[in-house]
């Protein structure tokens, strides 16, 4: 192994600040019902106001509030009934002083009103008049035109992933199609002799099926990507860079896993070099230490460690981010949390970041051991703690973040 070491190694803090590649996937139109958790390319303008119309809230009275004054149950007001609101149908009847109007939830409020009472505090007593109990402010069991939405807001920002109420304020303001980035296609490149693919029946000594393809595919589409299975490369010099040559131009990432280590047949380093710009190779991050970041020509390369459980750590850490901000999102949505008792003292080194899976039981996370060899060690746990660079470590019985798996 002499003269072979990571030649640039580098915190995943500095990797999330310092490798930004400007690289940003087209815009196009999606209707929306396609439309959820794509990111908007910008800000959405409402046409028009929202509700676009005063619209009561409540059953009842659109009255004129002063007339309403100092009304209680055993001194009432009395007011005239002028006539009713019809459901989607603009008023025929304006409210005048001491007269009101009957009104349903959501119709629009008739000229002259400026406020509606409830129901519950009139009585029709006597046919064309209604007696008022309690008084109503100026403003109260209605809406202004504009105050769901003002005239020129936004009706959703720019570069946040839309969720499903800013598709019906879209659908309220008759916006049906939304401008947004393109799903960022990311080519997932697996290396190494031995492994195989999933459908292979029967293993030769030695191989392996590819597991981390198809896990990170998964990990992708979470993050509204869209995976690209560019296959099995052999450990064959230039063979690596012959697919990587292939895939570049109809990727917005590449994600190429395994050989990116210290060992003879490790070519991955190698091989990017040949065709881009080696941010780094070598991240403070356990597990994970033998990744590789890349520019190849503003095309994004992450080089993964070639443990199945590794590669989806570093992928989770910095591919994830590096997805969304491709796809113009530079503060994805943050996974579920919850709080939770550490069952014992964990270790760590200050300037590495470390990931620990655990699971989660009556409040207490219990750290999962294991080689990174082990890809079950993350099927088994329910979510994972951080301990940051600064830190040494953290201590049994510390109340730390469990970062959740969903
Ligand atoms: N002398 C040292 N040896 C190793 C070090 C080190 O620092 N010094 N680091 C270890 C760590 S940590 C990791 S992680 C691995 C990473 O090595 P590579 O990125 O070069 O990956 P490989 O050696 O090719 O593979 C490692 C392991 O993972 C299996 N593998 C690879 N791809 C897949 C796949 N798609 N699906 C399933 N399994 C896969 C492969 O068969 C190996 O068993 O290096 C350590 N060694
Ligand atoms: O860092 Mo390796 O990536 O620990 O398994």
């Amino acid at each position: 192994m002499s003269g072979r070491e990571f030649f640039t190694a580098r915190t995943v803090a500095e990797a999330l600040a310092g490798f930004r590649p400007a690289h940003r996937t087209p815009v196009e139109d999606v209707p929306l019902d396609a439309a959820l958790h794509r990111v908007p390319a910008s800000e959405v303008v409402a046409p028009s106001l929202l509700p676009g119309f005063p619209r009561s809230t409540v059953d009842g009275y659109a009255v004129r509030a002063a007339d309403t004054y100092g009304a209680s149950e055993g001194l009432p007001s009395y007011l005239d009934l002028l006539g009713a609101v019809t459901m989607g149908a603009a008023p025929t009847v304006a409210v005048r002083a001491g007269g009101c109007v009957a009104m349903p939830t959501g119709g629009v409020l008739p000229d002259g009103a400026d406020a509606v009472v409830m129901v519950e505090y009139t009585a029709e007593t006597m046919p064309g008049t209604v007696e008022i109990t309690r008084p109503v402010a100026p403003g109260g069991g209605m809406v202004r035109a504009d105050e769901d939405v003002a005239a020129g807001a936004a009706l959703v920002p720019a570069g946040r992933p839309l969720r499903a109420p800013d598709l019906g304020l879209l659908a309220a303001a008759g916006v049906t199609t939304v401008a947004v980035h393109a799903r960022p296609r990311v080519a997932i490149v697996s290396t190494g002799d031995e492994v195989v693919p999933p459908d292979t029946v029967e293993l030769r000594p030695g191989q392996v099926r590819d597991a981390t393809a198809s896990a990170l595919a998964g990990l992708v589409a979470d993050a509204g990507g869209e995976p690209v299975f560019a296959g099995i490369v052999s450990d064959e010099p230039g063979a690596l860079k012959n697919r990587l040559s292939e895939v570049l131009p109809d990727a917005d990432l590449v994600v190429v896993s395994a050989g990116s280590s210290v060992g003879a047949r490790d070519e991955t380093a190698g091989a990017v070099a040949a065709i881009g710009d080696v941010w780094c190779h070598g991240l403070a991050i356990k597990p994970g230490k033998p990744t590789l970041l890349a520019d190849c020509g503003g095309i994004p390369l992450v080089g993964l460690p070639g443990n199945p459980l590794s590669a989806l750590v570093v992928f989770g850490q910095l591919g994830v981010p590096l997805l969304w901000r491709l796809a113009g999102c530079e503060s994805p949505p943050p996974p579920p949390t919850t709080r939770a008792r550490l069952s014992r003292n964990l270790a760590s080194a200050t300037g590495r970041l470390d990931i620990v899976q655990v699971t989660v039981r009556d409040g207490v996370a219990e750290p999962l051991f294991g080689p990174s060899a082990l890809l079950s060690v993350l099927v088994r746990a329910d979510g994972y703690v951080v301990i940051p660079e600064p830190a040494t470590g953290l201590d049994a019985g510390m109340e730390v973040e469990v970062v959740l798996y969903r």
